[in-house]
């Protein structure tokens, strides 16, 4: 669990992060989202004590990171994937890091095989692709077999095969128990990949909630629900104060409830679903509606 309480980092006249407070909890995949300069990477390097807070606190699993002799066994985390010494190869990378971070060597090999470079693993970094770079960035913070996982833009330079590799990872890592943060600042990134979010904007707490409510929260976001009993299941939604338009034989679009209560509400009058998806452009949406006050550059506009 990562706790962060009314975190604030200045930097002379720019506040980088301004008094958040959200707590990240095991088990999901939570997104950490907010349009560029927003303060993500500043909060995820106060987290693992790169930074120093100008004041608040953050603690991971209860402690400060600075406090906590295990280093990578406490918190792996993957901040910039270009971070790294061109001349060497990936297993003597690795290998420093188990080194100093008393984990054992075979460990290095194990990490390689799971991110897919094991064939790569004695050429030259220098000589990796952008993705290739991601996938050893992620290899280092598997390293030390954490609880608590974070990862900033990491699905940056990653082609699909690579995008759905992660994601799997992420899903995988959060199953596990582990607790799982990862930054993005597309919203299209995260839709398929994080349970919750926590969206900032300008350094300060924009949203804190489930992907689902905050999908819902965007003007004209809609779910489309497919289901054998559609009129049945319209007229239910219909009383429960939702708005439902027919869209061909079996399917309804409905604005005003979540997935998630549409579900509880099918499961409860004993109605069949066979698709209930939250429309992508509503999440996009959502976010852009949110955090439209808190861009730091706008296309054209001076602010
Ligand atoms: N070392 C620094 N010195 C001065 N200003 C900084 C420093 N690091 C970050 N900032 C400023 O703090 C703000 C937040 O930056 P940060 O990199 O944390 O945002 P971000 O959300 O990670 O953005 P991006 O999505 O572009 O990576 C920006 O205005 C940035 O210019």
């Amino acid at each position: 669990m990562i706790e962060v309480n009314e975190l604030t980092k200045r930097y002379g006249r720019t506040v980088a992060v301004d008094g958040l407070t959200f707590t990240v909890e095991p088990g999901c995949v939570t997104g950490f989202l907010g349009p560029n300069g927003a303060g993500k990477s500043t909060t995820l390097r106060m987290i693992i004590g790169l930074n120093e807070p100008t004041s608040g606190s953050v603690t991971v699993q209860g402690h400060r990171f600075r406090d906590h002799p295990r280093g990578l066994r406490h918190v792996g985390a993957l901040l910039d994937a270009s971070d790294v010494h061109g001349g060497r190869s990936a297993v003597a990378h690795l290998g420093v890091l188990a080194r100093t971070n008393a984990i054992p060597l075979r460990r290095v090999d194990e990490v390689l095989a799971e991110v897919g470079l094991a064939g790569a693993a004695r050429r030259r970094i220098g000589g990796y692709s952008l993705g290739m770079k991601q996938r050893l960035g992620i290899a280092a913070a598997l390293l030390g077999d954490p609880p608590v996982l974070l990862f900033d833009e990491p699905l940056n330079g990653l082609d699909p095969e690579g995008v759905r590799w992660v994601r799997g990872l992420f899903r995988r890592l959060a199953a596990e128990g582990r607790t799982v943060f990862v930054s993005s600042h597309l919203m299209s990134e995260m839709e398929h990949t994080a349970d919750h979010l926590v969206v900032v904007g300008r350094g300060r707490l924009i949203a804190d909630e489930p992907l689902a409510s905050f999908a819902a929260r965007g003007r004209g976001s809609s779910v489309t629900v497919r289901t054998p009993d559609a009129d049945a299941l319209a007229g239910v939604l219909t009383a429960a104060g939702a708005q439902v338009r027919p869209d061909g034989e079996e399917r309804l679009v409905v604005t005003g409830l979540d997935a998630d209560a549409i579900g509880e509400l099918a499961h409860r009058h004993g109605h069949r679903l066979r698709e209930l998806a939250t429309s992508a452009a509503s999440l996009e949406t959502a976010f852009m509606e949110l955090t439209a006050d808190s861009v730091e550059y706008l296309a054209g506009e001076s602010r």
